[in-house]
């Protein structure tokens, strides 16, 4: 069987599709004929999903463009790259900690303003270059907010850099901790980052928690002459309050990777259009994470790395395997067991695995006759409860 994967948008990185073994076929049908979706930051809220469609690969991080419930209720298994991009965004924050606390923007723009031959440009450099003058980041204090792939990260290089680093993330994962060097001083409560940070970022998925946490409520906790960084997500800043606290003096300089009309002509801010996770390296290495777990999904069932259903591994040794995605609700399992057992079927084995409201089943059949594997599949059919079924043959 060919399986069709539709790239969305641009910046699919060409290369990374070529991971996709010879049974999938890309860009060859309509978006409405694709079993699988490969997509940025590409806004699917509004998007009418078609039947087919079994598969989203999210080649990055943030997942908040697609509605991942939704898709869970239509049988539909998101998947993201965890870490593919971390690096790139890593590298992206801590230049611009430094961009911004070396004055780079306005000095630039001030040299770029000089008229003059060389001899008179170097003379006004050397008499007002004091105007400039930075700050440097060793000895200070960084706050991070969200010790993730990128979070944990940006805390070593910080660390590295003789920066003293809190971290604040009360989610963290365990694995991730062990990541993160014994010299990062972690937090229990925001309010001792924006108390004690001389430079704060955050690094967590947009949240009802994370959403407009760049705001006045809490710029006035925050130190004078703090610099803010959001390489997370536009919604996690008030922009009106962000040009506030720079025009009373709170913050002396934000950058973020979301802009904003008001935000391009402003000396303490620096605006980058949403290049994070924009290198060469992470568009591959991200392209390359979801064609994985999409050719997994698809020719296996199993699932490793999806936003939105729980990961399930499991060997296929049987002729037969059947998957279901149903309502995480009682009395599904005993039904499928049920009818495994009305159609004479012996059951290999079985995982059952949910994650909020929806529920993944995996069934390998110890059977080869496919008329029974049908009739099986039949009792599925049509069940409120149960909104996909798949057959895989081995
Ligand atoms: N600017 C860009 O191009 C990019 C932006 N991003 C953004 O960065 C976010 C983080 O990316 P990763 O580190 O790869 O994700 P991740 O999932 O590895 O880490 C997120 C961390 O945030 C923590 N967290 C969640 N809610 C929190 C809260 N209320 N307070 C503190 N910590 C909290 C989690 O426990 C987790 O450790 C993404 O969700 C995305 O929105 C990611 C990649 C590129
Ligand atoms: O991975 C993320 O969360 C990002 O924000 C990067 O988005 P992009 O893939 O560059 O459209």
């Amino acid at each position: 069987m060919t399986f069709n994967i539709k790239t969305i948008g641009n910046n699919i990185d060409e290369e990374g599709l070529k991971e996709f073994g010879t049974d999938f076929a890309i860009d060859k049908v309509a978006e409405n004929e694709a079993e699988g979706f490969i997509c940025r930051a590409q806004n699917f809220h509004d998007y009418e999903f078609s039947k087919k469609l079994l598969a989203i690969g999210r080649a990055g991080a943030g997942f908040n463009n697609i509605p991942v419930e939704r898709a869970a209720s239509e049988g539909i298994v998101v998947f993201n790259a965890p870490g593919g991009n971390a690096n790139a965004v890593k590298e992206l924050v801590i230049a611009m900690m430094i961009f911004g606390s070396r004055n780079l923007k306005p000095a630039n723009k001030w040299l770029s303003d000089q008229m003059g031959t060389d001899k008179s440009i170097d003379l006004a450099v050397e008499k007002g270059k004091k105007a400039f003058a930075g700050a440097e980041i060793a000895g200070k204090t960084i706050g991070i907010i969200g010790l993730g792939n990128i979070g944990s990260r940006v805390a070593n290089d910080a660390e590295s850099l003789g920066m003293k680093v809190l971290g604040y993330d009360p989610y963290i994962a365990v694995e991730r901790a062990w990541e993160i060097s014994s010299h990062v001083q972690r937090v229990t409560s925001l309010d001792e980052i924006f108390a004690k940070a001389d430079y704060i970022t955050i690094h967590t998925p947009l949240t009802d928690e994370t959403r407009n946490m760049y705001s006045a409520v809490n710029f006035v906790k925050m130190k004078k002459g703090v610099v803010v960084l959001n390489f997370a997500r536009d919604e996690i800043t008030n922009k009106e309050d962000v040009l506030d606290f720079i025009e009373n003096g709170t913050i002396r300089y934000f950058a973020t990777d979301f802009g904003s009309e008001k935000f391009y002509h402003n000396d303490g801010i620096f605006v980058t259009p949403h290049l994070g996770g924009s290198t060469a390296e992470a568009s591959l290495n991200c392209t390359k994470m979801v064609a994985h777990s999409l050719e997994r999904y698809l020719k296996t069932g199993e699932i490793i790395n999806s936003v939105n259903f729980p990961r399930v591994r499991q060997a296929m040794l049987t002729p037969y395997r059947v998957t279901l995605i149903n309502k995480n609700v009682p009395g599904v399992v005993a039904r499928i067991s049920d009818a495994v057992a009305q159609e004479n079927i012996n059951l290999a084995n079985i995982v059952n695995r949910s994650q909020g409201d929806f529920a993944y089943t995996l069934l390998d059949l110890d059977e080869s006759d496919e008329s029974k594997v049908e009739a099986l599949v039949g009792h599925f059919k049509d069940s409120e409860n149960i909104v996909r079924v798949r057959v895989i043959k081995k």
